[in-house]
């Protein structure tokens, strides 16, 4: 420091921004010219610096962008200087697979790839849950769960995940006006999914359906995601994290802590109750003074259950929806099935929905086109570095597969920004798609524990909506899919339809 001493505050200034520039600029040519990744194909400007895909997230266009990258430079693009984004079904096996005894995931030492941490917990201070928490922890969590993903249990959810949609029933007659006026079928959606999972987690709902509206909890969530690919983003530089704290509003702050309040409030009366209640917390409280799980452990674990497993069913009824109203031949032939399967209302149950073909090809094709979880999930290269559909990447660096730009590549299906049910009933027209390709709930051992739940959700939904309406698109909601962004999710938006209620001798 002594050769700063006698010189001005405007030379000093000077010297750190002089500095500042020599290392953006000497960083930038490593990443360019020395860095292991250096071979892969990618945009000068996301090799050079990873600001560029920060900014392409936080625009909420990088799984679009993605996909224009893949076009361009091929299955293996590297969209930041320590990042590469693969588009080939192999690399969902050889990035999220089991271990094996031949190595398994690609990964050349046979462990399993971790998340990365700079993008599953940006701020570190926070608790971690079974979607972040590091492999061993995971695994204790994840088995405790399972027990509430059980078939048994599920049956036995039924009466619960019933009422709900009942309730959903109800409201959309009281607020459609015999089809008159238009309303926002994406939040009535949001509104059950929430509330079903909410009295699954906690034992009681958030009462969306009950009062029509959206709860405070819930409405928090949209802004966490869009706030947190900002995070995302200044974790790669921890100065700005350390701002951003710094500047973030008192208001913010309390708001986030009466959410976590809030939730230990509801934990806390689930406690009370049964504790041999069916649903998806019970095996974590039976644990947890076994495992000594603080009430922090059990709340951020009850709140990532809710995220996921609300958000998520509730995107992709919308979307399925969207998608079926924009395609009529494709609402007819559905439409068609579920009427024609069942007498009465009442004979619409778990089992009797998952025989319906057609339900679950839309579902299918929804699931590819308007993908929950679209971006890339990142995991870290573990020590000896990992073989990714045939690429070899050295160690520490990060890769992911992006769901949205996997399917719709046409290398992988056919038509890919078109509506085709039929893909997923064997039509000869599409033998050609790689169906591998397809993973919207991943796999391997951090796939989605809830899978079976949300196809039970989303069936019965769809089919009881289009058992008791005809429903129709309102003209303002016609571009509804082609405006959104997605910051995490996707920023869905209102999407107003007309349902008339179907009449039926008694
Ligand atoms: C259409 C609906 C859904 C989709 C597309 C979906 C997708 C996914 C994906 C892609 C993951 C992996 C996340 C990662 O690698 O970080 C995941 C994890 C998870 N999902 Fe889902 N999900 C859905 C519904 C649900 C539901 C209804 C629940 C019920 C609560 C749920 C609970 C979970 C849990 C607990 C995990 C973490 C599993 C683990 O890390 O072991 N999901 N989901």
């Amino acid at each position: 420091m002594a050769f700063l001493i006698g010189l001005s505050l405007g030379q000093v200034t000077l010297a750190a921004f002089a500095s500042v520039i020599f290392y953006t600029i000497s960083y930038a040519l490593y990443n360019l010219y020395l860095h292991p990744l250096r071979r892969y194909p990618g945009p000068l400007l996301m090799r050079a610096t990873r600001a560029t895909a920060c900014w392409h997230q936080m625009r909420g266009t990088l799984p679009f962008d993605v996909l224009d990258l893949h076009k361009k430079y091929g299955p293996v693009v590297r969209i930041a200087p320590n990042e590469l984004a693969f588009c080939d079904p192999q690399a969902w096996k050889d990035i999220m697979g089991h271990k094996t005894a031949t190595g398994g995931s690609g990964s050349l030492s046979g462990s399993e790839m971790e998340k990365w941490q700079k993008f599953y917990r940006p701020i570190q201070e926070i608790p971690t849950d079974i979607v972040n928490a590091p492999r061993e922890e995971h695994a204790l969590l994840r088995r405790t769960m399972a027990h509430g993903f059980s078939d048994r249990n599920m049956r036995e959810q039924q009466p619960i995940i019933k009422q709900y949609i009942d309730l959903l029933m109800q409201r959309l007659r009281e607020h459609g006006d015999e089809g008159k006026k238009a309303v926002d079928i994406a939040a009535w959606y949001n509104f059950t999914t929430f509330d079903v999972i909410g009295d699954l987690a906690f034992g009681e709902s958030f009462g969306c359906l009950e009062k029509s509206q959206y709860h405070p909890w819930v409405k928090a969530i949209f802004q966490v995601a869009r706030v947190g690919t900002v995070f995302q983003s200044c974790a790669h530089y921890p100065i700005l994290i350390k701002l951003l704290l710094a500047i973030a509003p008192k208001s913010a702050m309390e708001e986030r802590q009466k959410h976590i309040d809030m939730t230990k409030d509801k934990l806390r009366r689930r406690m009370e109750s049964d504790k041999d209640r069916p649903d998806l917390i019970e095996g974590l409280l039976k644990r947890a003074d076994e495992w000594g799980l603080t009430l922090d452990k059990l709340q951020t674990n009850s709140a990532i259950l809710i995220i996921g497993g609300s958000e998520t069913t509730a995107t992709l009824l919308s979307g399925v929806t969207f998608l079926l109203l924009t395609n009529q031949p494709a609402l007819e032939k559905l439409t068609a099935e579920i009427r024609g399967a069942f007498k009465t209302e009442d004979e619409i149950t778990f089992s009797s929905v998952s025989v319906l073909p057609y339900l679950l090809a839309c579902l299918e094709e929804a699931l590819r086109m308007y993908p929950p979880v679209p971006t890339g999930l990142p995991r870290v290269v573990p020590k000896g570095g990992a073989s990714i559909a045939g690429h070899y990447v050295p160690e520490n660096n990060i890769v992911a597969v992006h769901q949205w730009a996997m399917y719709h590549n046409d290398k992988h299906f056919k038509e890919p920004f078109e509506y085709h049910p039929e893909r997923w009933l064997g039509d000869l027209e599409f033998t050609e798609d790689d169906k591998d390709a397809f993973q919207p709930f991943h796999l391997g051992p951090r796939n989605c524990l809830g899978k079976n739940l949300a196809y039970v959700e989303m069936r019965l939904i769809l089919a009881r909506v289009l058992w008791n309406f005809d429903v129709k698109i309102a003209e303002e909601s016609r571009d509804w899919m082609t405006k959104q962004r997605i910051y995490n999710l996707w920023e869905k938006g209102p999407l107003m339809t007309y349902l008339t209620p179907v009449k039926r001798e008694r």
